[in-house]
């Protein structure tokens, strides 16, 4: 059986969502940031302020072949985890993906107070979910097998939508 991983923008409840979903499939629940933030011994933020970005995302994408070989969870992934084609390629192949589709602003509305994330720690954090959104949206489409709307839905109709979209071959149901 192959994890279920998902996707979408900061704020969109990857982390959140992930937890409800791997309670109601009795399933193992795996964050890749917080299995990484584990392994470096620091947070996301002091490592992307100290190594920068692509030194992060190497460690990002090795975690997450890993993490996809490792047999059945629910697996939520960092917003950027689609900017590499060798992630995209071991979503695609290694797990179903569901896509958490919210918009910029009504993630801004979630995350303005927010300061763990730091590619939000901007002037303008609402220009650059624009900017993240319009990079990424085909790229988190690219993976998806499901999508459902996440920006305004309440977390438990957010994970029955998940589950009803997936069908009867959801592992662990
Ligand atoms: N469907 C939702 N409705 C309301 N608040 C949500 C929802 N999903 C997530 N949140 C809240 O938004 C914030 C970001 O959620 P998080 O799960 O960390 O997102 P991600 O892992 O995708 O970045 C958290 O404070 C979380 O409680
Ligand atoms: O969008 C991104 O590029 C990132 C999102 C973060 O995860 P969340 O999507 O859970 O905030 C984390 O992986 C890192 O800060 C980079
Ligand atoms: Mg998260």
């Amino acid at each position: 059986m192959t994890p279920l991983a998902l996707v979408g923008l900061p704020g969109s409840g990857k982390t959140t969502i992930g937890k409800h979903l791997a309670r109601r499939l009795g399933l193992p629940f795996v964050d890749l940031d917080t299995r990484i933030e584990q392994e470096l011994g620091c947070s996301i933020r002091a490592y992307f302020e100290a190594q920068g970005e692509a030194a992060f995302r190497e460690v990002e994408s090795s975690t997450l072949a890993r993490l996809a070989g490792e047999g059945p969870s629910v697996l939520s992934t960092g917003g950027g985890i689609v900017l590499l084609p060798q992630n995209r390629e071991v979503l695609r192949r290694q797990c179903r993906v569901v896509y958490l589709r919210a918009s910029p602003e009504d993630l801004f509305q979630r995350l303005r107070h927010d300061r763990k994330r730091p590619l939000l720690q901007v002037a303008d954090p609402l220009e650059r979910l624009r900017s993240l959104h319009a990079q990424r949206a085909p790229l988190y489409e690219e993976v998806a097998e499901v999508t459902v709307e996440a920006g305004r839905e309440r977390v438990q109709p957010v994970v029955e939508a998940i589950l009803s979209q997936l069908g009867p071959a959801t592992p662990g149901a």
